[in-house]
């Protein structure tokens, strides 16, 4: 640490830590958990977002495994050249949507490696069990293709069927080398590949996408924890979002889901209590025909609404969240036009790295006069407002998908069912402490982590026995003890 502690920039610490990585692996995670709200912004948002639009300039080691479209036919041979057998996680992206960094191509091979980085680090699954892949289909990123050191395929993504069969293989391959029971994360797809591969893969692989599920059950937990400070039922409130792609729409769902379940209404009658903006303005019944599919369960009836500050003006809103990737968002008005309206405003700034944040927490505490609840997707120091300090929370899936990934795997689940996001959400809302609370904080600190993670794993995987997908048989007693006996722990083997 007093080594890492001499670099003053963080890419710089990130790639220390890289290669130590790759030097020491066990050094490095006894690192990372042992000092993990300082380390968790390096290896991960914002630091990680900056390291994938340098990656080939700070290229060492392919530290994941890169399928690529001249790899058609042989993806099952590429899986085999894999030093390791057992694999459990694979986190795989296309590049296409890096943060809310655009099309990075296959320099977006930093968010599987950090990704997987934290399964070990916050989860406990073993760091040989952590399958990285990018696939590469090409980048229309128009900077990359003319870099000289972009490590990637230079052309134009595929797309259509050439796309899709690519991911068939992939799919099949990675089934037929690692059985039923490993799980396949998807991350940083482009919205239209997301849905379609989540909704073509969900019923035949354990499969679940980090961005639309992992962020929306870990928005979900938050929610929870806010009532706490702002009382009332999650069916009180009205949620607007700026953003309606796999987050926005992810999270709406999830939380329509629970208040359907809490309220025993039908789903299509809790979703009229969420709203969402996207770029042409409110999302309105008027505009259904021309909306994409993910978007239409969203479309109510109410008049145009061109701009996010007028929307919030005419929906009133007791809960504003930020998931389009575009910073700086929550302007002034918007935030002051929340605290108008709201004793205790609920403002979530989702949009990774921090440059893409819709507001920052010092404007949210600032605008609000103090009285918003705030969290970010990526992490912001506390704040000083009026001689009181505010300690903003990090609405980050990290605290979900090692945690949920973890009690999948402990449980040998086949698949992904909502119920067991759901399960998520609950576990992490009930670790949120009475002295977070009373620092303004809906989530715990990042600090007990690998406790937090042992409880949500226990929850999804009670969950998954319960749904009759798990194969672990029989069912372990206490499943809090038997998750915590999994987790893998970084410590120098004695020598004999
Ligand atoms: O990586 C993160 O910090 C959260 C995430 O999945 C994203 O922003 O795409
Ligand atoms: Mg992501």
């Amino acid at each position: 640490m007093n080594m890492l502690r001499q670099y003053k920039v963080p890419l710089h610490i990130y790639m220390a830590m890289m290669d130590l990585q790759e030097r020491n692996e066990r050094l490095f995670y006894k690192l990372l958990i042992d000092n993990v709200e300082e380390l968790l912004p390096i290896v991960y948002t914002p630091t990680v977002g900056e390291a994938c639009q340098k990656y080939g300039s700070i290229f060492r080691r392919p530290q994941g495994l890169y399928i690529s479209l001249k790899e058609k036919g042989k993806i099952l041979e590429v899986l085999k050249n894999w030093p390791e057998r057992n694999i459990q996680v694979i986190v795989v992206t296309d590049g296409e949507r890096i943060l809310g960094l655009g099309d990075l191509g296959c320099q977006g091979m930093g968010i599987p490696v950090g990704k997987l980085s934290l399964y070990t680090a916050l989860g406990g699954l073993r760091p040989s069990a952590c399958l990285p892949i990018t696939i590469d289909v090409g980048t229309n990123n128009k900077d990359l293709l003319k870099d000289e050191f972009y490590i990637g395929l230079r052309q134009n993504r595929a797309t259509g069927q050439e796309y899709a069969e690519l991911l068939e293989e992939f799919m099949f391959a990675v089934k037929q080398n690692y059985g039923e029971k490993v799980l396949i994360q998807f991350e940083d797809f482009a919205n239209h590949n997301a849905f379609e591969l989540l909704a073509k893969y969900s019923n035949t692989h354990l499969v679940f996408n980090d961005d639309i599920q992992g962020t929306a059950s870990v928005v979900l937990a938050g929610l929870i924890a806010a009532l706490k400070l702002v009382g009332g039922k999650l069916s009180d409130q009205k949620f607007l979002f700026l953003g309606a792609g796999e987050a926005g729409t992810g999270i709406a769902e999830l939380i329509a889901l629970e208040m359907s379940k809490q309220t025993k209404t039908s789903i299509e009658e809790t979703r009229k209590k969420i709203w969402l903006v996207d770029s042409k303005g409110l999302i309105i019944a008027s505009r259904k025909e021309t909306l994409q599919h993910f978007k239409k369960p969203w479309a109510h009836e109410h008049e145009p609404m061109r701009t996010l500050l007028d929307a919030v003006k005419a929906i009133k809103p007791t809960v504003l969240i930020g998931s389009s990737g575009v910073g700086k968002t929550f302007t002034k008005q918007v935030v002051e036009a929340m605290a108008s309206f709201n004793k205790k405003p609920i403002i979530l700034a989702l949009s990774n790295p921090t440059s893409q944040s819709e507001c920052t927490a010092e404007e949210a505490y600032t605008w609000s006069e103090g009285r918003a609840i705030f969290a970010s997707g990526s992490p912001f120091n506390p704040v000083e407002y009026n001689g009181k300090t505010y300690v903003p929370g990090q609405a980050n899936n990290a605290y979900i998908f090692p945690g949920l990934g973890l009690g999948l795997i402990i449980s040998g689940a086949i698949r992904v069912k909502d119920d067991m996001l759901l399960a998520a959400s609950e576990a992490l809302a009930a670790q949120v402490a009475t002295e977070n609370f009373e620092k303004g904080l809906i989530y715990p600190p990042f600090s007990n982590i690998r406790k937090i993670s042992a409880h949500i794993a226990a929850n999804v995987a009670a969950k998954a026995y319960e749904l009759g997908l798990a194969s672990r048989l029989p069912r372990p007693k206490d499943l809090v003890e038997y998750a915590e006996s999994c987790m893998y722990n970084p410590v120098y083997r004695t020598y004999r």
